[in-house]
């Protein structure tokens, strides 16, 4: 696994993150040393997938990156399913192809095809789901889409189907919220990054990555139609939530 070393050395100006080539090529290591509980999550979602996957329906990674949760998910569904990974990042899709590609026919046999879409998740249209998984997706979107893009999953599941969503989430007690970045910057601390490292990447994604209060994910997902609304996991300010429609 490639080290990321990206904000290492000291920039001038520090642009605003993109998921491009360089990150794509360090990014199984950056998001396993800047996400706690990150392996956990991803442990689950290949445990969630062989609940809530019915045979014959399509299921949706939006925002797969390299296609972490995508290896997982795929061997849990029957050959009937479509998985469709999607990501507007070409160089994250352009990897995911290339490994697709290189797929030896017993592996191939050994799980349910993968389409892959390099798209706006906003745009893609979504049909007949079981499972859908937004792991550290939906806090890239622009706030005003959030609830249209939620709305849009849960018309789009079968009954009994299933949105798993993760995202870094703020507080709004100040206390709270300070105290949480901190735990969250000795984290990083203690995975080999520096302050500068953490300093410039807090800079890169102040204005593209925006949290919100778990609050304010667990009632948004029930307006727009989950009856089950299940928070499973946190871990300082990262968590993630199970919604189930009925
Ligand atoms: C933190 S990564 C997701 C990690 C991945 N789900 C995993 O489990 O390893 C966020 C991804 O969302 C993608 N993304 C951000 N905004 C997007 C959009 N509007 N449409 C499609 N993909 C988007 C980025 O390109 C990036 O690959
Ligand atoms: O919040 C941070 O400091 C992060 O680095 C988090 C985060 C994420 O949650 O997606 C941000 C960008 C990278 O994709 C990897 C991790």
């Amino acid at each position: 696994m490639n080290r990321d070393r990206i904000y290492s050395l000291p920039r001038q100006r520090v642009g605003e993150f993109t998921f491009d080539d360089s990150v794509a090529d360090v990014f199984p290591d950056m998001i396993a040393r800047s996400v706690p509980g990150y392996a956990s999550i991803l442990s689950m979602i290949e445990q969630l997938a062989g609940r809530f996957i019915r045979p014959g329906t399509n299921i949706y990674d939006l925002g797969c990156s390299l296609g972490a949760a995508t290896w997982l998910i795929r061997p849990q569904a029957s050959m009937d399913c479509t998985l469709h990974a999607v990501d507007n990042s070409p160089a994250m899709i352009a990897r995911l192809q290339q490994r697709l590609a290189e797929l030896s026919p017993q592996e191939i046999a050994s799980g349910c095809a993968v389409e892959t879409h390099q798209a706006d998740i906003r745009q893609v249209s979504l049909d007949r789901a079981s499972f859908v998984v937004l792991n550290f997706t939906l806090q890239f979107i622009p706030s005003v889409d959030r609830e249209p893009l939620l709305q849009k999953i849960c018309e789009s599941l079968i009954p009994g189907g299933a949105l798993l969503l993760s995202e870094k989430i703020s507080f709004e007690d100040d206390s709270q919220q300070a105290l949480l970045n901190e735990l969250h910057h000795d984290f990083k601390r203690a995975h080999g990054y520096s302050d500068l490292e953490i300093a410039q990447k807090r800079t890169s994604i102040e204005n593209m990555l925006i949290p919100e209060p778990l609050d304010a994910h667990l009632s948004r997902l029930q307006r727009v139609g989950f009856e089950v609304v299940a928070p499973w996991f946190q871990c300082f300010n990262f968590a993630s939530i199970l919604a189930i429609k009925n």
